[in-house]
C-alpha cells in the first residue's frame, strides 16, 4: 500500500462537526484508511492552518458550457435558449466541447470540486477530459425530440442509451453515466414510453431537467391532465436511482411524491436566479425527506462553477423562499453540496471517514474573508470561495497542490477555450 497523509489540518466529519485530525490515504484503493493523530505516510500534503472538507459534488452541469460562460445573459430560459444557446450550440464541434470542457474541470479542480453529474452531446469527448482531468462524474447525453422528425428524434434517444452503456464504468471506474431526456417538455411522450424500459434494462439512472418554469409546468397540465411529476412517476421516471435538476415549480403533492419516490433533486439556485425561473421549495422538500444536492447548472447561466458560491446562493434563496431566516441553514447547505448530491446523483462520497473514497478538499482559512473562526460550517456555507482550496484530491490522486493543477495544462486550457469561443461567436 502506498499511503498519502494529509496533515496539520482541521477535519469536518460526517455529522458536520469539526475536530483537529490527519487524515492517511491508500492511494492504491483510493480511500481513506484512518483518519487520527500523527499520522505518516509516504507522501503528505501540508494542511495547517486549513479545514479538510469532502471533495465538492456538483450535482447539475453542463461543463462544456463553460465555452459559453457570458455569451448571453439577462434573459428568461426559454428565449435564452432558442435565440442564443441552442443556435450557438448548434455551432460546437467535438473540438469545442472539448475545449470548454477542460475549462470547467480546470476551473471546478480549482475549487474544490472532486464529482459533477453532467447532460451533454460529444460525451466521448468529456469522458476523455475527465480521464485526464482525474475527477469522478456522472455523464450522459441530453436527448431534444422537439423540431425533430421521428428518425432524427429516435437517434438521439439510442444515442443517449448507447453513451450510457459504453462509458459505465470508464476511467477506472470514475465515470458512471445517465440516461437524460432533456425535459418533459423538449422530449416527446412516445420516445419516454419507448425508451425509458430501455434505460431501466441497462441499469442506468435517469436524469432530467424539471419544473423549471412556470411556462414548463402549464402545457403538461393543459395536455395531460396532471402535474409534471405524476406524469413523469407515470412514464416511470420517478424511480430511487432518478435525479432531476430545478424542480423549482413544485406544488405539496409532487413534494410528497419525490419523498416517497427516494427520486434525488438537484437545486440550482445560481441559475433560478440569473434566468429568474424562481425559488424552489427547498426547506418543504428537505422537512419531506426528499434528497437534496446542488448544482452550478452550466456556466452560461451562472456564471461560474464555483460550489461555495452555489452553497450560498441556496441558503441566502432558500430563507427567502421561505420568509424565514432559520431556514436552509448552514450545515443543510454544507451537507446539500456534498453528501446530498453525491446521495442524489448516486456517486460515493461526500462524507470523510474511514473506507470512503479519498476525495478531498483542503480549504486555506488564513485570510482576511475567513477571520475570525468562530464556526466552520458557517464559514463554508457564507464566507468561503472557490479560491480558498489549496489542495484537491479525487481517488487519492492529488489534482492540485498549493493551487497548481498538476492533470490538466492551466495555461493552454484556458488559451484553447479563449480561440475556441471565439470562433464559435463568429460561425453562430
Ligand atoms: C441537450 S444537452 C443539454 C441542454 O441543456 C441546455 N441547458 C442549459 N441550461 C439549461 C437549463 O437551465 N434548463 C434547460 N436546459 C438547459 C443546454 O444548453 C443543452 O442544450
Ligand atoms: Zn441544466
Amino acid at each position: 500500500m502506498t499511503t498519502l497523509a494529509i496533515i496539520g489540518g482541521q477535519v469536518l466529519l460526517p455529522d458536520l462537526t469539526v475536530e483537529r485530525a490527519d487524515l492517511l490515504v491508500d492511494r492504491d484503493a483510493g480511500e481513506i484508511v484512518e483518519i487520527g493523530s500523527d499520522l505518516e505516510g509516504d507522501a503528505h500534503l501540508d494542511a495547517s492552518g486549513g479545514l479538510v472538507i469532502p471533495g465538492l459534488v456538483n450535482g447539475h452541469c453542463h461543463v462544456a458550457m463553460s465555452l459559453l460562460r457570458g455569451y448571453a445573459d439577462d434573459k428568461p430560459l426559454d428565449a435564452w435558449l432558442r435565440e442564443d444557446i441552442w443556435p450557438a450550440e448548434g455551432a460546437l464541434t467535438a473540438e469545442d466541447v472539448r475545449a470548454g470542457a477542460e475549462l470547467g474541470l480546470l476551473e471546478m479542480i480549482e475549487a474544490g470540486t472532486t464529482a459533477f453529474a453532467d447532460m451533454y452531446f460529444e460525451v466521448g469527448e468529456i469522458v476523455e477530459a475527465v480521464e485526464t482531468a482525474g475527477v469522478r462524474a456522472r455523464l450522459g447525453h441530453g436527448i431534444v425530440t422537439v423540431g425533430k422528425d421521428d428518425a432524427a428524434a429516435r437517434a438521439d434517444a439510442e444515442e443517449s442509451l448507447a453513451v450510457a452503456r459504453e462509458f459505465a464504468g470508464a476511467a477506472d471506474g470514475r465515470i458512471s453515466t445517465a440516461f437524460m431526456p432533456h425535459s418533459l417538455t423538449t422530449v416527446g411522450t412516445e420516445y419516454l414510453e419507448e425508451f425509458v424500459p430501455k434505460a431501466r434494462d441497462a441499469g442506468v439512472p435517469i436524469h432530467y431537467h424539471a419544473n423549471e418554469t412556470d411556462e414548463e409546468v402549464a402545457p403538461i397540465v393543459a395536455e395531460e391532465g396532471v402535474r409534471p411529476l405524476a406524469y413523469a412517476a407515470e412514464r416511470g421516471m420517478l424511480e430511487p436511482e432518478d435525479f432531476l435538476a430545478h424542480a423549482v415549480h413544485v406544488d405539496r403533492e409532487e413534494i410528497d411524491l419525490l419523498a416517497e419516490a427516494g427520486t434525488g433533486v438537484i437545486h440550482c439556485p445560481a441559475s433560478n436566479m440569473k434566468l429568474a425561473s424562481g425559488m424552489a421549495p427547498v426547506e418543504e422538500m428537505r422537512e419531506a425527506g426528499v434528497t437534496v444536492g446542488i448544482g452550478t447548472d452550466g456556466a452560461a447561466s451562472n456564471n461560474d462553477l464555483d460550489p461555495f458560491g452555489e452553497a450560498r446562493d441556496a441558503a441566502m434563496v432558500g430563507k427567502l423562499a421561505s420568509g424565514d431566516a432559520s431556514a436552509v441553514p448552514a450545515d443543510a447547505v454544507v451537507g446539500m453540496a456534498t453528501a446530498g448530491s453525491a446521495d442524489a446523483v448516486g456517486i460515493e462520497g461526500g462524507r470523510l471517514e474511514e473506507g470512503a473514497p479519498a476525495d478531498i478538499a483542503v480549504v486555506d482559512l488564513d485570510s482576511a474573508h475567513l477571520t475570525p473562526r468562530h464556526d466552520l460550517v458557517s464559514h463554508l456555507a457564507y464566507a468561503v470561495r472557490g479560491s480558498d482550496v489549496r489542495h484537491t484530491v479525487c481517488g487519492g490522486e492529488v489534482l492540485m497542490r498549493d493551487r497548481e493543477v498538476l492533470t490538466l495544462d492551466s495555461e493552454g486550457v484556458r488559451e484553447r477555450a479563449q480561440k475556441r469561443a471565439e470562433a464559435v461567436a463568429e460561425r453562430a
